[in-house]
């Protein structure tokens, strides 16, 4: 059974739930239920975690990460990004449209999206005064993941943020272009494609209704460029989870949570442990 419960399956009834009946009035019950969604499912809110900016990891403290073996670190951090995914489920869950989709095409959405949204919901946290990230309750700059061995992964976090930050992104633009993220009927292995793009084209309806009432018409196609930019780091998590696999494989088999293999483990080389 898939670690990802109460994903709820297709409910036929929902399936007349359509935003072309009253255009306008659905756009924005639309765009207000994604926005609420993101509010509800962002594990810290913003101006929790700019109060706590200069909340900065003393020399000893930096010392002690950098002094982590690597399989300690990264065994750190497939935690707190387990974690940081149960809350874009939650998300997920509540995008208008995700549970009418079957549950394989849920999950398929989750595997590849649920990174990507994590990655744009951190650069909400990221101070680009002094380059540091929300990490373990304080601001860390990229010396703090050292001890991960995978300093260009970590590097492109940063500069994603970094990025990301640039576009100065209100809350409700960061929740629609994440149910967009995550609603792309473009993924690998969807058995419903044509469903997923009704409910993405909803999405993008919401997207782009928001940024033309912002007057921030501009930002599409930037958004649009950090998308493919989302896929190129997910690839390199990929990438390096496989390398750590081979390198530490009783940590990534048996001490990475459930959850992280089931999304981030290929299907070919499936950790065991994950039963499906
Ligand atoms: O941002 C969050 C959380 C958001 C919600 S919150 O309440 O503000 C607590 C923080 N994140 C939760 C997980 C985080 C995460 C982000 C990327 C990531 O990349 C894949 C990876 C996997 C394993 C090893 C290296 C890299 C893994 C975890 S993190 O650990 O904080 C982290 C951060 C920066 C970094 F450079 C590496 C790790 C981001």
């Amino acid at each position: 059974s898939h670690e990802l419960m109460g994903i709820h399956p297709y409910n036929p009834l929902e399936d007349t739930y359509s935003i072309y009946a009253h255009p306008l009035r659905n756009i924005d019950e639309l765009c207000a239920s994604i926005v609420r969604s993101h509010r509800e499912t962002s594990q810290c809110r913003v101006e929790e975690l700019q109060a706590l900016r200069w909340k900065l990891f003393s020399r000893e403290e930096i010392q002690a990460y950098q002094s982590k073996t690597v399989d300690e670190m990264w065994q750190h951090c497939a935690i707190q990004l387990t974690d940081a995914v149960q809350y874009v489920v939650e998300f997920a869950k509540r995008i208008p449209g995700f549970r009418m989709l079957s549950q394989n095409d849920q999950i398929a959405l989750l595997k590849t999206g649920s990174m990507e949204v994590v990655l744009v919901r951190m650069s909400r946290y990221f101070n680009t005064e002094n380059n540091t990230v929300f990490f373990d309750g304080k601001f860390a700059g990229a010396e703090v993941f050292k001890s991960l061995a995978c300093g260009d992964l970590i590097a492109a976090v940063f500069d994603f943020a970094h990025d990301m930050c640039a576009l100065k992104l209100t809350e409700q633009q960061i929740a629609l272009f994440t149910a967009l993220v995550l609603i792309n009927a473009d993924r690998p292995c969807l058995e419903d494609r044509g469903r997923v793009q009704r409910v993405q084209r909803n999405v993008e309806l919401g997207l782009t209704h928001i940024l033309h009432r912002d007057n921030q018409d501009n930002l599409l196609h930037k958004l649009y460029q950090r998308m493919a930019v989302l896929r190129s780091l997910c690839r390199l998590h990929i990438e390096k989870l496989h390398w750590f696999s081979q390198r530490y494989p009783l940590t990534a088999h048996s001490l990475f949570p459930p959850l992280y293999k089931e999304l981030f483990a290929s299907e070919g080389e499936l950790l065991p442990g994950t039963t499906h």
